[in-house]
């Protein structure tokens, strides 16, 4: 670390942008650069994005902040933070994509899945992944391209290619193509790795037809991932925190001890419950994974991924035209008949965690004749925190045959959590105190964390957790028969949309 360097530079490489931010030493976000990212629609149900185009975006929003009063030498380290399973392949020698990214949202891949699942696959891949064979994970997009993308296997197994998640791609393109390395939470993601052994896995990688040569190192979530480029920012930086943004979004709220929740809600929702050393096997059909991997000790998660969260809120603004920004939301919820039965299920591209039912379709059930806009809009961001609870009700039982404690309290971040009324609705039906804290930017938080506590700047994660601040904590007030009314009527406008059995 430079002598008397002052910040730490993140890197945030979302789905929907890419950005930058330097944080100093009480964890404060001083400055942030952000480009918009392009989405690519080649055919209906997939999504890409233009690798070079990223790399690009990171390099141009890094130096906007090198350039904005902040010369290199305080920076002490970088971190990375990226969306997540989003598939790149590239060339080894050049650094060339061979293909435009796969996007994490993508679903081209369905029918691969179904076909490992018919073949009886989908247990084993459960129990060393802990993840579903669902088209979300990058194995199956990998597969993909090298069946698609001409001569790719071959290359493959002769080395001359690099698959990697953005964040590869990223330490790839920034150290100059000289290193290839991952971190396990992002290797976690990937349907290749078997968390158990933190191994990829030669069984999986046989099915898919993944040649080994192609794949990353993978590292600590805290490491040495190389230093940049000096031609990049005038001088060398090491990059020396890595994780996806969920997993890092639990870094930044500080979930270091098993039972600790947190959940964004950002265009969709992702709750992550921490579950230390126990690799809690899910009977409901969450995901297990990394939460964070540190000095060598593994420690575990159960993710619960809900497709819509504030997407359905843009979906009142722009679709329905309801309303006409995402914050009137808040005083037209407030305004509606408290009495109002409407119920939303907003299944609008299927719903996932725990239903992973992707033909249900989005449906509003229990109108009157006196059903306004704002009783609308009230059901709408209220099937948030319905999903919301059948996360909590499947990671309870899941954590219960573990014989673990449930979540107490939920940490919560993302756009969404500036809303008054969705807050005190979540906390109300969820029965649960939810705490929103002072620093809502926690995965590029995260990131920085993870860069600074392996470069010194921070402490320990102990320290970590000292620096976080509960901004409000809700409490319920919603009486039991209520809340247990409005759960009730939400799992039967469920059901009437579900193509299958549901789990719950
Ligand atoms: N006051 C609000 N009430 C409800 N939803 C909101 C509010 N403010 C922002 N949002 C929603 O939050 C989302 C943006 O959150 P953000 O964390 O920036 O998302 P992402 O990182 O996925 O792009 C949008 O979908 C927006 O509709
Ligand atoms: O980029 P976001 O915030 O939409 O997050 C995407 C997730 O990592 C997908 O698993």
């Amino acid at each position: 670390m430079p002598n008397g360097a002052h910040y730490i530079l993140s890197i945030d490489q979302g789905t929907t942008s890419t950005r930058a931010l330097l944080f100093d030493q009480s964890g404060s976000p001083m400055r942030v650069r952000q480009k918009e990212l392009r989405q690519i629609y080649p055919q209906d149900g997939w999504v890409e994005h233009d690798a070079e185009e990223i790399w690009e975006a990171t390099l141009d929003v890094c130096r906007g902040l090198l350039t904005a009063g902040t010369h290199v030498e305080n920076i002490a380290a970088i971190g990375i933070t990226n969306q997540r399973e989003t598939t790149v392949l590239w060339e080894r020698a050049t650094g060339k994509p061979l293909h435009n990214a796969i996007v994490w949202q993508d679903r081209r891949t369905a029918e691969l899945c179904a076909k490992l699942k018919a073949e009886g696959k989908e247990s084993a891949v459960q129990a060393k992944t802990g993840l579903l064979l669902d088209p979300y994970f990058s194995g199956t997009k990998l597969a993909w391209l090298l069946d698609n993308v001409p001569n790719a296997r071959v290359r493959a197994e002769k080395g001359e290619l690099c698959f990697g998640t953005i964040d590869s791609w990223l330490i790839y393109k920034l150290t100059g193509g000289k290193v290839h390395a991952t971190d396990a939470t992002n290797a976690s993601r990937t349907l290749l790795f078997n968390i158990g052994t933190q191994a990829w896995d030669d069984e999986i990688l046989g099915w898919l037809g993944i040649p080994r040569a192609l794949l990353p190192e993978v590292k600590d979530c805290c490491a040495d991932f190389g230093l940049t480029e000096k031609s990049l920012f005038g001088a060398e930086v090491r990059v020396a925190g890595v994780a996806g943004d969920q997993q890092a979004a639990t870094v930044g709220q500080a979930c270091f001890e098993p039972g600790l929740m947190k959940s964004t809600y950002g265009t969709g929702c992702f709750a992550v419950l921490n579950t230390g050393e126990r690799q809690v096997a899910s009977a409901n059909r969450l995901l297990t994974t990394v939460a964070y991997r540190l000095g060598g000790k593994t420690t575990y998660a159960l993710e619960g991924s809900i497709f819509m969260a504030g997407a359905i809120v843009q979906w009142l603004r722009d679709e329905m035209r309801l309303i006409s920004s995402s914050a009137e939301s808040e005083a037209l919820a407030a305004d509606a008949d408290p009495n109002s039965s409407v119920v939303l299920v907003p299944a609008f591209t299927g719903l996932g965690a725990p239903y992973w039912d992707p033909h249900a379709r989005a449906a509003l059930f229990g109108m009157t004749r006196d059903t306004g806009a704002a009783e609308i809009v009230r059901a709408a961001v209220e099937s948030v925190s319905f999903q919301t609870r059948d996360l909590m009700e499947a990671m309870t039982a899941d954590m219960k045959a573990a014989g673990l404690e449930s979540p107490q309290a939920l940490r919560v971040d993302g756009g969404m959590v500036a809303n008054n009324w969705f807050m005190q609705n979540l906390t109300d039906i969820l029965g649960r105190p939810v705490e929103r804290p002072a620093i809502t930017e926690t995965t590029a938080l995260g990131a920085a964390y993870l860069a600074g506590m392996q470069v010194g700047f921070y402490g320990t994660p102990q320290d970590v957790a000292r620096h976080w601040q509960c901004e409000r904590r809700f409490e319920p007030e919603m009486v039991e028969a209520e809340r247990t009314a409005r759960y009730g009527r939400w799992g039967q406008a469920v059901g009437r949309v579900l193509t299958r059995q549901a789990v719950l």
